[in-house]
């Protein structure tokens, strides 16, 4: 990548244009290219998402973690052979350590397959998603939000396909048809009710692009190239936009994935976010896609980690992350696939 000075705060890019005319989209074009490379992450204005969507969105993950215990606890992933449901504090492993935070997963619904060991093993990630009988007025919220943000997520796609030079529907295998997309309403407690300063743990998103709203309180943190780290605190009206693993294959590593991480909030306080994880269906194979030369002679290589295998198949890099961040589901549900796993790190 292409950092020669010290980056003090995410860029800011204005999408209320985008597809207007030839002129602001060359503009933006060029600071999407820009942010993209420099930092891999930028805030995100004039998305469309109506503010009370958002607002409605945010009251309801509040109004969900405010329930009592045994609410939650009705749908606790532990339950879902899908990896789908509530994680309660500390359930959740970032390279091995864990983090102080609860939250729900929710997925794309599908029914769940058939176990058939003719399958391959990520078709196990299919399957219905949990929702919580105390709070009925949470479904319809999320499924609105999914779909908003399903819808946002293919146009920035379709823009990122514009500065690889490529056709602007290349990725189009990757949306069209049933999405592959994860929600989190996540919630951080303050320091006073956690053992770590680890809200989650250093990482990078394993789709292909991921929107985060986050409510008030900051704590999401941004590693630049030079190894530093800055604050990506809360800007009204905005949903911070980063790269993931699987848009860095595509490119071979023109696009980078960025580590991230959240740091627990101070005591008393505490920290909503909501993250939309575009990935690509399970059956998906991640292309490569040819760059124009020009492009290809700045693509470093996908970030090679004997850590963390990158597989071209999506299912496969899904199913790899969803068994090491839960050992708990892993346990129950797919101890027969837990030997032939490597270990640790990425979050989602
Ligand atoms: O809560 C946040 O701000 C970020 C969460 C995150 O990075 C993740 O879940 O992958
Ligand atoms: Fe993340």
């Amino acid at each position: 990548m292409s950092i020669h000075q010290t980056i003090e705060a995410l860029p800011v890019l204005d999408f209320s244009n985008y597809g207007r005319d030839p002129e602001s989209d060359r503009e933006l074009l060029q600071n999407l290219a820009h942010a993209a490379r420099e930092v891999g992450f930028f805030y995100l204005t004039g998305h469309g998402v109506h503010q009370l969507l958002i607002d409605e969105a945010l009251s309801l993950s509040r109004r969900f973690f405010a329930l009592p215990e045994a609410d939650k606890l009705e749908i606790e992933m532990v339950n879902s052979p899908h990896f789908r449901g509530y994680n309660r504090v500390g359930q959740e492993l970032t390279k091995g350590a864990r983090d102080w935070r609860e939250q729900v997963d929710i997925g794309s619904e599908a029914p769940a397959l058939p176990r058939d060991p003719s399958l391959p093993a990520w078709t196990r990630l299919q399957g219905p998603n949990q929702w919580p009988s105390a709070l009925p007025e949470l479904k319809p919220v999320l499924l609105r939000w999914q779909a908003e943000l399903t819808n946002l997520a293919t146009r920035l796609l379709q823009a990122f396909a514009r500065i690889l030079e490529q056709d602007e529907n290349v990725f189009e295998p990757i949306y069209a048809g049933t999405p592959n997309h994860l929600i989190k309403i996540i919630r951080y407690p303050g320091r006073d009710a956690t053992e770590s300063e680890q809200g989650v743990g250093a990482h990078k998103d394993s789709g292909f692009l991921t929107l985060l709203l986050q409510e008030k309180q900051k704590g999401l943190e941004v590693e630049t190239e030079d190894g530093h780290w800055i604050e990506a605190e809360p800007k009204a009206g905005t949903f911070v936009v980063n790269i993931g693993e699987l848009l860095e294959m595509a490119t071979d590593g023109y696009l980078k994935a960025t580590v991230h991480r959240v740091v627990t909030p101070p005591a008393s306080a505490d920290r909503l976010s909501l993250a939309f994880f575009l990935g690509a269906p399970f059956d998906a194979e991640i292309p490569l896609l040819e760059l124009a030369p020009h492009l290809k002679a700045q693509a470093g290589g996908v970030t090679r980690d004997p850590q963390n295998p990158l597989f071209r198949t999506s299912g496969q890099n899904a199913l790899k992350s969803r068994l090491r961040s839960h050992p708990d589901v892993a346990q129950r549900h797919h101890a027969d696939l837990l030997a032939a796993q490597p270990q640790a790190s990425s979050a989602a």
